[in-house]
């Protein structure tokens, strides 16, 4: 055995998993300065648009000239009859296990297998890892509040009468989190569902089995979390997995894009922190109804908007479509707001918007990799979760993280947003008088400087980063580097 040893991460495709964890893993490599190199198993993505997606970003970054190499692995069968992505991630990636053990056992001759990171849908890996004694490791792309209530779950279960969330009377006790109304809980958990509630809770008890569960936070955005399940109240009675809060990652590398987008040439002629953007992530879309609201809101709102207005989803998939304007629009919006809204019906490059000085707020779906995003450039938000645990994110955001103002949402007419509510929190965000729109802004610079504090020299994210990688080298821990 000659060469030195290797790390391999398993990551899920899509948009926030797949970039998240290889930026993670680019870090460790960094963090390693060549003491180990990075070997990524690639799954087959489940639709076309989403591995041509992954494979854009292998070709990219396998041409970076980094310690990277990828190795595709089979394709599988697809599972069916699945209630939602994390079931079929769950069970896609069992039907992978004997390929990724195969691949796994192939490294093991030239290189020692020093750790396994897996994407945190990916836990049935660990019977194999287990199996070839390769220290296994969970990367987690969400909150760490959300650790904690998948964490809880088997606990939690007792509480639900097989009803789930919405029935439940009393607010839920997420560790480190204030009481949570159980209209917060992700919405995979509030349908009653209880086949994806099997599935979550089948992870948080595997989490329990890692050597350590690399998160995508840092301490100072979620502290009294992370000390909550530091300190056993997640799963009491049992010692708590490590946490290694190594985050904010946010991935901010080259496109195949030549020119400016068109979004950010309109950007450029607006005046700073003029203008509020809207967008909902990789799956999210609005209905007709809501549409309309959203454009009078935006309208009266007197606002400048940069707003990315997805179609409904494709067909067996979630992805949605681009949107038709002509269809969707209500007549004369664009002619009334014209010069000061940009509609954009397709994927937009929400990193570089982010970071333009001419945005002043957000209108997030919550996803975490959104909030980071908004976060990392100071824009503060305005709350508006769609699907996965983004519920839980936007109550963290305003209870805990505090860069946000609320959006009031009709809970009995699926979260439906009426125009007028719209308008006031965008005035709020956008420079209005009101103490909560003050806050928010205020809060989201300073919570900018904290995060790319945590991530620089000597912050708490790096001084993770490091403890993690002599772990994974099996070094001894510097006497000076206190958590
Ligand atoms: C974290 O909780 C949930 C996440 C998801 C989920 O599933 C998913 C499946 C795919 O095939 C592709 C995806 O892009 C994808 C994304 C996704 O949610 C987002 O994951 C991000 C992490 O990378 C981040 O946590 C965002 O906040 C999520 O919105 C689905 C789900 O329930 C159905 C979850 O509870
Ligand atoms: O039009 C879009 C929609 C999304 N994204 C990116 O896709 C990721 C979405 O991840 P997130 O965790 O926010 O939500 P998800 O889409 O996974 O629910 C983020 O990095 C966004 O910047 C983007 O660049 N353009």
């Amino acid at each position: 055995m000659t060469s030195r040893p290797t790390v391999v991460l398993v990551p899920s495709w899509g948009s926030g998993h797949f970039m998240s964890a290889l930026e993670a893993g680019k870090r460790l490599l960094a963090t390693g300065r060549g003491a180990f190199t990075l070997t990524v198993l690639v799954m087959h993505a489940p639709s076309e648009a989403m591995a041509s997606e992954v494979q854009g970003h292998v070709r990219r970054e396998a041409a970076s000239g980094l310690d990277i190499r990828f190795l595709q692995l089979p394709a599988v069968e697809h599972p069916t009859g699945c209630v939602d992505p994390v079931e079929f991630a769950s069970r896609y990636v069992q039907l992978h296990a004997p390929h990724v053990k195969a691949a796994i056992a192939r490294l093991g001759p030239s290189s020692r297998v020093a750790a396994a990171v897996v994407d945190l849908f990916l836990t049935a890996l660990f019977d194999v890892l287990h199996e070839l004694t390769v220290p296994a490791y969970v990367y987690f792309a969400s909150p760490a509040a959300f650790l904690a209530l998948m964490l809880r779950l088997p606990a939690l279960r007792e509480d639900l009468t097989g009803a789930g969330f919405e029935a439940m009377e009393s607010t839920v006790d997420v560790p480190g989190l204030p009481p949570v109304p159980p209209s917060y809980m992700p919405a995979c958990l509030v349908k009653a569902k209880i086949q994806s509630y099997d599935w979550f809770e089948y992870h948080g008890r595997r989490f329990m089995e890692a050597r350590g569960v690399i998160v995508n936070t840092s301490v100072e955005l979620e502290s009294s979390i992370l000390a909550a399940i530091a300190d056993g109240q997640c799963v009491p009675g049992r010692p708590a997995p490590a946490l290694h809060a190594i985050g904010p990652v946010v991935w901010f590398g080259s496109t195949d894009d030549q020119q400016p987008h068109e979004c950010v040439r309109w950007l450029d002629a607006q005046p700073p922190a003029s203008v509020v953007f809207l967008c909902f992530g990789s799956m999210g879309s609005l209905d007709a109804a809501q549409v309309r609201e959203v454009a009078a809101g935006l309208e009266r709102s007197g606002h400048r908007f940069l707003w990315v207005l997805r179609g409904p989803p494709v067909a067996g998939t979630r992805l949605p479509t681009d949107a038709n304007l002509d269809e969707v629009l209500p007549e004369g919006f664009l002619e009334a707001t014209a010069g000061r809204g940009l509609v954009w019906p397709a994927w937009a490059p929400q990193r570089e918007i982010l970071s333009h000085a001419a945005v002043g707020g957000f209108v997030t779906h919550c996803g975490w990799n959104s909030i980071l995003e908004s976060l990392w450039s100071g824009v503060p938000m305005i709350p508006w979760p769609l699907y996965g645990e983004q519920h839980l994110n936007a109550f963290e955001l305003v209870a805990g993280v505090g860069a946000a103002v609320a959006l009031e949402m009709d809970r009995r007419k699926g979260f439906f947003v009426e125009a007028a509510e719209l308008e006031r929190a965008v005035r709020s965000l956008m420079g209005g008088p009101s103490e909560e729109g003050r806050k928010a802004r205020r809060t989201a610079a300073e919570t900018s400087a904290a995060c790319r504090k945590a991530v620089g020299e000597g912050g708490s994210s790096c001084a993770a980063l490091q403890r993690l990688v002599r772990e994974i080298l099996v070094l001894p821990t510097e006497g000076n580097d206190s958590r």
